[in-house]
């Protein structure tokens, strides 16, 4: 048989983890941050969805405020959701990186391909998530969303005194810098080890595969997959929802 008439291999299955634990300090008093409207719809309905949008994701685990899982498990319920995907929730933990790690515990065998996607980004594009995906299945055991910078950057030295300005000591060259984004795509194995392996604090998943030395590649982000940290990010995200309703004609 040549090569060309070989059957391709099935694409591996991609599984979906949602952070969603967290409390949302930044935002202000109120709710867990996933569980707040945008659009009159929880947050963290809209990140599932954005997840499910894929027709490569089969299952989407959401990691839910510690006391929260019965509430999530019942807002899934509520919630139009594509029947092609399955649906987990497992309670959080004290950081994201807790919580992604009990997430992963929860997945069952037989999905190669692992994506961790903040609930608190609630708006990436369908095609982001997919441009993760590919890169995986072409062969990157990390992959991250990554914007160009828009504003100049200068590294600090602590304040001397509270109050007093702190010196700028370095000016970093912003073209080779990146605003990393989610979903973050990952090889299963990779992701597992990483998060066995690597002990201190991190503010991403893709960081803990650099540290076991292995290779993470950015593609493309997207500028509506920002994340909702601040009062002024909730108002550009009804905003963009908002473009977004008008555009589709409902
Ligand atoms: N213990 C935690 C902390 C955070 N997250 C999740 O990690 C994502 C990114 O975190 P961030 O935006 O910092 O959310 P919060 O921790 O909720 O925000 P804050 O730091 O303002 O409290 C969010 O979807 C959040 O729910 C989580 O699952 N478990
Ligand atoms: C994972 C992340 O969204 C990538 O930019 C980000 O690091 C999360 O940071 P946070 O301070 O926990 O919101």
């Amino acid at each position: 048989m040549s090569d060309d008439s070989r059957p391709s291999p099935a694409p591996s299955a991609v599984a979906a983890v949602i952070p969603a634990a967290g409390r949302g300090v930044r935002l202000g008093p109120g709710a867990p941050k996933a569980l707040r409207a945008l659009g009159g719809t929880p947050m963290l309905i809209h990140a599932v969805r954005a997840m499910a949008a894929s027709r490569a994701v089969s299952l989407v685990v959401v990691v839910a405020p510690p006391d929260g899982a019965a509430e999530v498990r019942s807002l899934l319920d509520a919630h139009a959701l594509p029947e092609r995907t399955d649906f987990l929730v497992v309670p959080g933990g004290a950081s994201r990186q807790e919580s992604v790690r009990l997430g992963l515990a929860a997945l069952p065998p037989g999905h190669d391909i692992v994506l961790v996607h903040d609930a608190a980004r609630p708006l990436v594009p369908v095609d982001t998530v997919d441009a993760v995906i590919e890169a995986v299945r072409d062969g990157a055991p990390a992959v991250v969303p990554a914007l160009p910078l828009a504003d100049t950057v200068k590294q600090v030295e602590p304040a001397p005194a509270p109050g007093d300005p702190e010196p700028v000591v370095a000016t970093p060259d912003r073209s080779r810098l990146r605003a990393v984004q989610t979903p973050q795509g990952f090889d299963r194995a990779t992701l597992v080890r990483a998060h066995e392996t690597v002990t201190g604090d991190v503010t991403d998943d893709a960081s803990m595969v650099e540290q076991l030395g292995q290779p993470v590649v950015a593609v493309p982000g997207h500028e509506e997959a920002f994340k909702v940290t601040r009062p002024l990010d909730l108002v550009l995200a009804e905003a963009v929802l908002a473009r977004r309703r008008l555009n589709d004609g409902f």
